[in-house]
């Protein structure tokens, strides 16, 4: 097998923040937002790896980190079996030549008071070529390949004179590929490249990308939040959730059959026109993204998840575990406000079982049985003690999932899932034990 133009191992990003005026003044140390938070895939030449996700999962943090324009937290970039990170002065030079980025909107990325060709030539100017011309100035010969390239991304030679402002939003981003491809890159990120534009234009620009890649034997990376802009462009398709590389796999393969819960949730919120898969199971995806100071142990999308799995030897239904462990992480942090139960059960705080009744009602909808319903009440007597910490501790040891002690990695197969659901097969590396966990959520 030939060796990957980009390989990305264990990439991490964290943002530093100070957490607030209160916590600056008391000289607290700034939080860690995890915007990227180890991920690992390969782009190989010639090919289109698309990275998805909604919005704040660390899409563009992931490209502008791995070309460099960020610097990384951890891990390593190979381009070309060279580690980016390390290149000397020359080789970052060469790099920088190689590898661009086209980014989400044109109307910011171009600089208003430059004209489209001063835009497309600047890269030029910035690496000194043409080294020499013959016959003609440099500007000249700038001028002569800056016109020509207009004219390869659809626009005109007339236009170099032009003001961004006097284009549309289709033709500025042609102008900002132009400018990528100035420097005859082998390698382009390109940032939601489309998603600023209307949906008419969205086509012709990715027909273009589409021709160009063939053109000029381009690897591409293709972020987008919008899974049905990857499908057409895209050989394979990377699935990034809160910092996470969830599922990556051929892009046909993991529209038809994708694996992670995540996944098969983004796809769902896709609109289909095919009637055939109308009869597909809707697992809606519940709650807010969390946040990236914070990120939920074990596996990111734990808290969302219509699968998450519960231990071994406890028979319970999801829709009950997800209400169970909801209404533990809500006493965990303070959410359930003891006061207003008992207001509603008994407000001289007297009969302990009105109190466990009117908790449940409000926080799980249906019938608790046996065991579970034992545990739950236990803890929700806890509660009513103003022992929320304890009512918290009650539910998790007894209904810890292993989907937050341990977090899932994307192994090496051809289709992999991080997902305790694969767990055994070769799609999914476990990486971190109970305390490791407990130590991950805390830091
Ligand atoms: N300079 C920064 N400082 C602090 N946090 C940041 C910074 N840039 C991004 N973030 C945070 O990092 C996380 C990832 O952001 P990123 O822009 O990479 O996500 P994304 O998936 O590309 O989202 P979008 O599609 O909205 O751009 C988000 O929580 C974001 O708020």
């Amino acid at each position: 097998m030939t060796e990957p133009l980009l390989a990305v191992r264990d990439l991490q990003k964290y943002y530093s923040e100070q957490d607030s005026f209160v916590d600056s003044l008391l000289g607290r140390d700034p939080t860690s937002v995890k915007a990227v938070d180890g991920i690992s895939f390969e782009v190989e030449r010639g090919e289109t790896l698309g990275l998805v996700g909604e919005s704040g999962c660390g899409k563009s943090t992931t490209g502008e980190t791995l070309l460099r324009l960020r610097e990384a937290t951890g891990g390593a970039v190979t381009f070309d079996g060279t580690n980016v990170f390390e290149m000397d002065d020359d080789e970052l030079k060469a790099f920088r030549r190689d590898a661009q980025i086209v980014f989400q909107d044109p109307f910011s990325s171009l600089d208003p008071r430059m004209t489209v060709g001063d835009i497309v030539a600047e890269p030029l100017k910035i690496h000194g070529i043409p080294e020499s011309a013959d016959g003609e100035s440099k500007r000249e010969w700038r001028r002569d390949k800056v016109a020509d390239l207009l004219e390869r991304v659809g626009l005109s030679a007339n236009h170099l004179d032009r003001y961004p402002h006097e284009f549309s939003g289709g033709q500025r981003q042609r102008v900002g590929i132009a400018r990528a491809l100035a420097l005859e890159p082998e390698f382009i990120v390109l940032d939601e490249p489309v998603s600023a534009l209307d949906v008419s234009v969205q086509a012709q620009v990715l027909n273009l990308l589409d021709d160009l890649q063939e053109e000029f034997g381009l690897t591409y990376l293709f972020i987008a939040h919008d899974l049905s802009v990857v499908r057409h462009i895209c050989d394979r398709v990377a699935v990034m959730y809160l910092g996470n590389v969830v599922e990556l796999g051929p892009t046909d393969e993991l529209f038809e059959s994708p694996k992670h819960p995540y996944t098969k949730a983004l796809l769902e919120s896709v609109p289909r026109p095919s009637t055939a898969e109308h009869g597909r199971r809707v697992e809606a995806l519940s709650g807010d993204v969390p946040s990236p100071r914070n990120p939920p142990s074990g596996c990111r999308f734990r808290t969302r998840c219509p699968q998450v799995i519960p231990p071994d030897d406890l028979d319970i239904e999801q829709e009950t575990y997800r209400a169970v462990m909801d209404l533990r992480d809500a006493l965990a942090v303070g959410d359930v406000n003891p006061d207003h139960i008992w207001d509603a059960a008994d407000p001289d705080r007297a009969d302990t079982e009105a109190f466990i009744e009117e908790a449940r009602a409000r926080h799980i909808d249906g019938e608790l049985r046996g065991e579970v319903a034992g545990v739950v009440d236990t803890a929700l007597g806890h509660l009513a003690e103003g022992e929320p910490d304890r009512a918290a501790e009650t539910l998790r040891e007894r209904f810890e999932s292993p989907c937050e002690t341990q977090r899932p990695a994307v192994g090496d197969a051809s289709h992999p899932a991080a997902c305790h659901l694969y767990e055994g097969s070769d799609e999914v590396t476990v990486i971190g034990t109970t305390a490791g966990a407990a130590a991950e959520a805390d830091d």
